[in-house]
């Protein structure tokens, strides 16, 4: 385990006891910041997942968003999505001491020994292509965790940090490790594009090689998980041929 890394240089913090949504706050503070802001709850009553579903955010719980004003076109700004997933896992391994145990799901899931522990949901304003404000919306299961029973047949199952390393880290303490983590993929994404952070994805991806299905909206596609492409899309090679996919729910 390593030192506590400093809080990065010109972002903000914003601490709040109990909000809606943090990306929902994010978009409401969002006019009057101009630099990177953290917003962080101490719960949230109506914190949302992907896909439109209900992220649940009980005290204990990591529920926090980074706002940006990225001037990128809007699929590059999308791409911060690894940088979020790389920052987390690194957060979670300066954490725990632990690097074998986390893996990154595509598109932005960390998985702990196999079970969701974090989700990362992208959400931006702005009009046509432009994008004016990022909210990087992050949910850790430090300490609880909903009721696999309650998950869709074939996602992975929801895992805390708490249960499956005995550590019970504050989502202060979290928050500590992930802003400088973040900064440092940030700034490999500003100044070096993609690639570095596709490299790094890849060396750390759940499944990777294997046989997994991919459902977008209108189909469901099994094949062998090959790679993601330079626009992050993830790569299937079928018996047809590798496919492209923007965007889709993985199974294993
Ligand atoms: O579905 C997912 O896996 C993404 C979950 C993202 C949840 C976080 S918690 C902080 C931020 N605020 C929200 O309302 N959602 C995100």
């Amino acid at each position: 385990m390593s030192g506590k890394a400093k809080w990065p240089q010109g972002v903000g913090r914003h601490l709040l006891d109990t909000v809606d949504s943090t990306n929902a706050e994010a978009f409401r503070l969002a006019p009057h910041h101009a630099g990177p802001c953290w917003i962080v709850a101490g719960e949230q009553t109506a914190g949302r997942g992907r896909r439109a579903r209900a992220w649940a955010s009980p005290r204990g719980n990591f529920h926090g968003t980074l706002l940006l004003h990225p001037t990128e076109p809007a699929a590059t700004v999308a791409l911060r999505s690894f940088a979020a997933a790389l920052a987390l896992r690194d957060a979670f391994v300066a954490l725990t001491g632990l690097p074998e145990a986390f893996r990154l799901k595509w598109p932005n899931d960390v998985l702990l020994n196999g079970g969701k522990v974090a989700g990362i949901l992208l959400e931006s304003s702005g009009a046509g292509q432009g994008v004016q404000h990022l909210a990087i919306g992050i949910g850790v299961n430090l300490i609880a965790a909903p009721d696999p029973a309650q998950v869709e047949q074939g996602a992975v199952p929801p895992v805390t940090l708490l249960s499956e390393t005995g550590l019970r880290v504050t989502p202060e303490a979290f928050l500590d490790a992930l802003a400088p983590a973040y900064a440092r993929w940030e700034t490999a994404f500003t100044t070096q594009g993609f690639a570095p952070l596709r490299e790094a994805w890849l060396a750390h991806a759940a499944r990777l090689g294997e046989t997994i299905r991919a459902r977008t909206g209108t189909e469901t596609r099994e094949g062998v998980f090959q790679t993601i492409d330079e626009t992050g899309a993830l790569i299937l090679r079928q018996s047809q041929g590798p496919v492209a996919i923007p965007a889709a729910e993985v199974f294993f």
